[in-house]
C-alpha cells in the first residue's frame, strides 16, 4: 500500500496545501462530471484547513459537502461536526455548497443512519475526497476501538452507507459512513498535527489488530493510497 506522507513545517503551511489540492481534485471533478463531492471530518484538527478551503475559487454549488461521521447531538450543540462545518467552511463563496448532514431529528440513531444512508446514496460513487482525521486512540471516523459495530464498520461486505457506533471512548452515539463508502475515494486523506499523532501513526504503521487501531484498515486496505498529511 503506497501510502504518501506531506510533511509541513507548521499547521498554517499544512491548510493551505492541503486546500489547494482538495481544492485542484474538486475542480477536476466538477470539470468532468458537472459535480463533485466531499466527505470531511470533525474534531479540533480540521479548522485551520476548513478556513483555507473556503476561501479556494471554485463553482461551490456545484459541490455537494458531508460528513465523515457525526456525533448523535443536533447543530447546535458545541460537540456537533455540522456546527464545526458550518461555521469554518460553508462560509462565503462556499456557503453556496449542498450540504448533507448525518444527525437528522429522529426518534431513534438507527432512522437518522437510514435517512443519512438513502441521501449518501445518492451522490456520486466514489467520493472525490475524504478527510479522515485520527485520535490517539487510533480510531478514524467513527471507528472506534471496542465499538459495537466496529467489525461490521470495517468490513468490505458491508454496503455503503451510514451506520451507528457506540464505544466507550466515542462520548455521544455516533453515526459513520462505513469503511467501504470511503476507502475507494479518489483523494483519500489522512490530516492529522502534532507528536502525539505522529507517534500513534508511527504504532498504527508497525502492524497490529484493525479492532485495536481502527486506522489500520484505512492505512493498509483501502484501495486508494492514502495521502497523509502531517505537521508538528
Ligand atoms: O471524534 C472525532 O475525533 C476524530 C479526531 O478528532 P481530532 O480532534 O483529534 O482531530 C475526528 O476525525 C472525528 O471526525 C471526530 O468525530
Amino acid at each position: 500500500m503506497a501510502n504518501k506522507l506531506h510533511e509541513f513545517k507548521d499547521t498554517a503551511a499544512l491548510a493551505e496545501g492541503l486546500a489547494d489540492a482538495v481544492a485542484s481534485v474538486l475542480n477536476v471533478a466538477i470539470a468532468e462530471r458537472g459535480s463533485a463531492s466531499i466527505a470531511v471530518s470533525g474534531g479540533s484538527t480540521p479548522k485551520q484547513f476548513f478556513k483555507a478551503l473556503s476561501a479556494r475559487e471554485l463553482d461551490w454549488s456545484k459541490v455537494t459537502v458531508t460528513l465523515v461521521d457525526e456525533r448523535f447531538v443536533p447543530a447546535d450543540n458545541a460537540r456537533s461536526n455540522h456546527l464545526l462545518v458550518e461555521e469554518n467552511l460553508l462560509q462565503g463563496e462556499a456557503a453556496k455548497a449542498r450540504f448533507l448532514p448525518l444527525y437528522r431529528k429522529t426518534a431513534t440513531i438507527g432512522e437518522a443512519a437510514r435517512l443519512a444512508s438513502t441521501d449518501i446514496a445518492a451522490v456520486a460513487v466514489p467520493l472525490d475526497v475524504v478527510i479522515l482525521g485520527m485520535g490517539n486512540d487510533g480510531h478514524t471516523a467513527s471507528f472506534f476501538p471496542g465499538g459495537d459495530r466496529l467489525a461490521e464498520a470495517l468490513s468490505l461486505q458491508t454496503p455503503r452507507g451510514v451506520i451507528t457506533m457506540e464505544a466507550e471512548g466515542a462520548g455521544e452515539p455516533r453515526l459513520t459512513l462505513t469503511f467501504s463508502s470511503l476507502q475507494d475515494a479518489h483523494f483519500l486523506v489522512l490530516h492529522i498535527e502534532g507528536q502525539a499523532k505522529k507517534d500513534t501513526l508511527e504504532k498504527a504503521l508497525a502492524g497490529g489488530e484493525e479492532s485495536e487501531m481502527p486506522v489500520r484498515a484505512v492505512l493498509n486496505r483501502a484501495k486508494t493510497p492514502v495521502d497523509i498529511y502531517w505537521a508538528p
